[in-house]
């Protein structure tokens, strides 16, 4: 990108004050254009932060960050906060390992007032961060911007319905492009779609005093008219109904309206809802014209938008195998039905959609709601299968236990994205299902070595009378042929691949190739190492594991999933109640702690989730327990 007039400058929201208002439309631009020309080489959230330049310029233009707080709901939209923030010349490294991260983050600078990723949180904190000033004192101002999208999840109305009711000095900006990741979906959508446009509106006013301003009664007769007219026809009377003052809807994409309304309602003092309206990949076409594709996309050719091609693409996506599994098992079994939590595409249920539109459900981001929508489904007699990331099914812990597994109800949750995602970094890893799902009774857990599995264990769980979970990697599978007919898996059975002389290795998921290719490499230093893929995770094959443990004393655990209450604690646990004694296990897995967004192969390696790690972990293990000591 060539040198920037304005943009190059701006180091802070106090260089941003000092331009007069009418050279933003052109600062705007530059920001634009960095961001088209960044992420199109690094991929990330395109449309949604092509959207909010100018909403993020009047914000910072109007209010004193980082006194004043800007909470962004998801944060995927804030790569214009970031870059008018000081990070403009660090944008290139967004996403990148060691880079800025792709959402608001607060170790990453003061101006991240919350850590996000997960929608609909921004007013809750909003209004935890307006509450905490106000008991300090602190007259600065707090400004949660949440998505249309993100206004579908339950959360965004216990903050609304409790900071309506403290009254607290918080302004809820609401960024309305009719759009989530699809086109967005529920009543309240329609409800925001039925507004009048601020123009007429005013136009009738003005015109309607100008009248009535020689009869005075009348006047005021219509002055409460106006209130309860302006309540009807814009979506004021919800967010009034909260105690929020109602604001708009405003054009998003214009600087002067902005900032201008914006000066206006900053020290009401009271709880605010400013409605904006922008168009999601305002400023690409390729991006206004398809901003489900351009949500969140890959690096792509800027002239035309063409994603860039992945060398060597062979294997399909974990995701369109499900995605294709489920549609041709609904075929033959009409109890089947599909949930997702407004993400159809990322799950791949739009076949699902297209081919039985009667039995697909997009609840909105609307997890929980989701979850027991399904248990409801399931009390009737139909299967549902609730397609849901990892990551995102950690906002409905309860619903799976005390709504589907309670009653032992027949739900499958697939869950996708399974283990470290990549640059999304920690809000989305599916760093914990084994872990948080195996304390859960009656639910059935398990992890495919391939997509020919992962088909298997589909229409073993969509045959199984109970609770069941499967999870998988994000992006593609091994690239194995899939069998001509799905089979039954024979539930809580292990598979054992290989026998070993010298150590076991006891792998779920994607790490049992990562087991195989160890095995070979172990197998040139003349080290017999076994594998069992694992595959139930509960209920575990202990007959299998203590057979196992008991011919070797070295065992090796794997898994893409924290080590805490994970696969491995579940092999220890096993062992020690099998009796089973003069056992060393290594665990391979994930650390306790948070790990960083970047691409996945460094990840991996880094925190030796690959068969160098598990290579590694087996050297250590037979240097601490020779293989003259075996037997
Ligand atoms: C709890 C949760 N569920 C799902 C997602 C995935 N997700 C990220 S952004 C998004 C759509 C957000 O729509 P909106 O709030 O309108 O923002 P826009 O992208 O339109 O700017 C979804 C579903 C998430 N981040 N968090
Ligand atoms: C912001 C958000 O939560 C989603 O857009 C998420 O980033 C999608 O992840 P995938 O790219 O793995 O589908
Ligand atoms: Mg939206």
């Amino acid at each position: 990108m060539g040198e920037t007039k304005y943009l190059k400058d701006i180091k802070s929201p106090d260089d941003l004050k000092k331009l007069p208002m009418e050279v933003l439309p052109e600062l705007a631009k530059e920001v634009r254009e960095l961001i088209i020309e960044t992420v199109s080489r690094t991929g990330g959230h395109l449309a949604p932060s092509l959207g909010t330049v100018e909403l993020t310029i009047a914000l910072h233009y109007v209010f004193n960050l980082p006194k004043d707080k800007i909470i962004w709901d998801v944060g995927h939209q804030s790569y214009t906060h970031k870059i008018l923030t000081g990070r403009a010349d660090r944008f290139h490294t967004l996403r990148t390992h060691g880079g800025l991260s792709g959402f608001a983050r607060m170790s990453e600078s003061p101006y991240d007032a919350f850590t996000v990723g997960h929608s609909s949180t921004s007013i809750s904190a909003g209004a935890g961060i307006a509450t905490g000033k106000c008991l300090n004192k602190d007259c600065s101002k707090v400004i949660s911007v949440i998505g249309d999208g993100s206004m579908t999840a339950g959360l965004a109305y216990e903050g609304l319905n409790h900071t309506g009711d403290l009254k607290k000095d918080l302004i809820v900006v609401l960024n309305d492009n009719e759009m989530s990741i699809s086109p967005n979906v529920g009543a309240l959508s329609n409800f925001l779609s039925r507004k009048l446009t601020a123009k007429t509106f005013m136009d009738w006013r003005t015109e309607f005093k100008g009248i009535l301003s020689s009869t005075p009664n009348i006047y005021k007769f219509f002055k409460k008219m106006e209130e309860s007219f302006k309540a009807f026809v814009t979506p004021g009377m919800l967010f009034e109904a909260f105690e929020f003052q109602y604001i708009g809807p405003i054009n998003g994409h214009r600087l002067d309206h902005l900032i201008k309304t914006l000066e206006n309602v900053k020290n009401a003092g009271t709880p605010i809802l400013f409605h904006t309206t922008t168009v999601k990949g305002k400023g690409y076409e390729p991006a206004e014209k398809n901003p489900t594709y351009f949500h969140g996309v890959g690096s792509f050719e800027v002239a035309t938008g063409n994603c860039c091609k992945i060398s060597g693409a062979k294997a399909p996506s974990y995701t369109n195998v499900f995605g294709d599994a489920i549609v041709e098992f609904a075929r033959e079994n009409d109890r089947i039905v599909a949930v997702t939590a407004a993400m159809p595409e990322g799950t791949g249920l739009t076949n699902f959609h297209d081919e039985f539109p009667t039995r697909f459900f997009d609840v909105g981001i609307a997890e929980q709601h989701g979850v027991t929508f399904a248990a409801g489904l399931a009390a009737e007699g139909f299967h549902p299968v609730v397609a849901i990331y990892s990551t995102f099914l950690q906002r409905a812990f309860d619903q799976v236990l005390h709504d589907v597994c309670l009653e032992n109800l027949p739900v499958c949750f697939a869950m996708d994205r399974g283990g470290l995602v990549g640059e999304d970094g920690p809000t989305h890893h599916g760093a914990f299902d084994l872990s948080f799902l195996r304390c859960i009774p009656n639910l059935t857990i398990m992890a495919p070595k391939d997509e020919d599995e992962l088909r298997n264990m589909l229409y073993t769980a969509v045959n199984h009378n109970g609770p069941t979970a499967i999870r998988y990697p994000r992006g593609q599978a091994v690239g194995v042929p899939l069998s001509e007919k799905p089979s039954l898996l024979p539930v809580g059975k292990a598979e054992v691949l290989h026998e070993g002389e010298d150590m076991i290795i006891l792998a779920v998921g994607r790490m049992v190739c990562e087991a195989l290719d160890a095995r070979e490499k172990l197998a040139e230093k003349g080290v017999s190492a076994g594998v069992i893929n694992c595959r139930f995770i509960k209920p575990l094959d202990m007959e299998t594991i203590a057979g196992a443990v008991k011919k070797t004393p070295r065992v090796i655990t794997a898994e893409d999933n924290a080590l805490m209450g994970g696969f491995g604690s579940a092999v220890l646990e096993a062992i020690q109640e099998a009796g089973v004694t003069g056992v060393r296990v290594s665990r391979v897995g994930l650390p306790d702690q948070f790990v960083e967004h970047g691409a996945p192969g460094i990840l991996r390696a880094k925190y030796g989730v690959d068969s160098q790690g598990i290579i590694k972990t087996a050297e250590k293990l037979l240097n601490d327990f020779p293989l003259k000591s075996n037997g």
